[in-house]
């Protein structure tokens, strides 16, 4: 039974994956228009410093933003800065620790942003981490989950009033959640979140992806409810070549090697359905989607569970310690 408990989610996992590569090697990777320049508007991107994020982060920047990239690694993230600021674009560009394990840093982050009088428009919930070993968070979270889902739980709310203030009817603040395909192949065990019965870390990355699109519909049904000048949208950048696979095991390192080379998608590829999302002006105001390849989808049935959105949303509260008011999130 426990056997079966861990090579399901593997399972599940990998063919959801060759679902994608094929459909990866029969479309092309959407390609992003040019948007208007968007000066004035600031944006907070997570795992700014390399991959997807600093594509994201990158993209911003030369659309006027001032982008501060969120991350765990100072290095990385000064590295970064340097990077981008060479490119000279109008937008400014600067880093600001946060490191996603741990809710104290997260509240000294959003403390330390609040603390520069700066609005914020748009938020990228993109950092993330996959297939780890069994770890914990700071807190004694399951690292996936704790990193990917309850770090960006914490995050969003704790920023909604920023976002709040700094949207408007006709030009709404944005979040967008990175999730991912293996969402599809997920499964909420609400009672063991933790994996404390069974770990599969296939199982804890898959669940974390659906745990961020149950939450983005749960938040917009909530921002909607209010009447908040925000929108909340996931996204799904399909498989991207980044050190996010490191921790794949040895065989399967050898049959991705080749496989990236042919299928997977650019790191700039795979960030710019994220980039169309916070910048687009088709998605203003467009709120509550899937969105896959520049294009809304159908996310997985389990997804639009409100009843376990709801339930999700209460337990995810009580971890991060904050107070579920129902849909009073002001
Ligand atoms: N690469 C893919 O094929 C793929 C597919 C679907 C979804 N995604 C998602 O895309 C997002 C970006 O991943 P990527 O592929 O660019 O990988 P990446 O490894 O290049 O980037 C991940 C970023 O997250 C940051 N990060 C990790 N742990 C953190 C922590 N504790 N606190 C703060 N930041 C932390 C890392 O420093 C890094 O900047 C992730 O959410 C990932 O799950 C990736």
């Amino acid at each position: 039974m426990r056997l079966l408990a861990f090579i399901l989610p593997v399972i599940r996992l990998y063919l959801v994956g060759v679902k994608v590569l094929l459909y990866q090697l029969l479309n092309k990777s959407f390609s992003l228009p040019v948007f208007p320049k968007q000066n004035g508007r600031v944006a907070i991107v997570t795992g700014g410093a390399k991959g997807m994020g600093y594509e994201t982060a990158r993209h911003l920047m030369s659309l006027g933003m001032h982008v501060v990239i969120a991350g765990n690694s100072e290095e990385e993230g000064v590295a970064a800065v340097k990077k981008i600021q060479k490119e000279k674009n109008e937008g400014k560009v600067e880093f600001l620790y946060i490191n996603l394990a741990s809710l104290k840093s997260i509240r000294q982050f959003v403390q330390k942003f609040k603390d520069r009088g700066l609005p914020l428009h748009v938020l990228v919930n993109n950092a993330g981490v996959m297939l780890v070993p069994e770890k914990k968070t700071e807190d004694g979270f399951e690292l996936q989950f704790g990193v990917n889902y309850l770090g960006h739980f914490l995050l969003t709310n704790l920023l909604l009033d920023t976002l709040k203030k700094s949207g408007t009817a006709d030009s709404c603040a944005r979040i967008i959640t990175v999730s991912s395909a293996t969402h599809y192949g997920g499964i909420i065990t609400l009672d063991d979140l933790q994996g404390r019965l069974c770990y599969s870390s296939h199982g804890a990355y898959s669940q974390s992806k659906l745990a961020l699109v149950l939450f983005t519909y749960c938040l917009q049904q909530r921002l909607t409810a209010r009447g908040f000048p925000i929108t909340a949208n996931a996204v799904d950048p399909g498989m991207v070549n980044t050190d996010l696979y490191q921790n794949l095991c040895s065989p399967a390192q050898l049959v991705k090697r080749p496989v990236a080379w042919l299928l997977f998608r650019t790191p700039a590829q795979g960030a710019s359905t994220s980039i169309y999302g916070a910048a687009s002006p088709e998605m203003e105001g467009v709120g509550g989607c899937y969105l896959y390849n520049g294009r809304r989808t159908q996310s997985s049935e389990t997804s639009y569970d409100e009843d376990l959105q709801a339930e999700l949303w209460k337990e995810s509260c009580a971890l991060v310690g904050l107070q579920d008011e129902g849909h009073r999130i002001d």
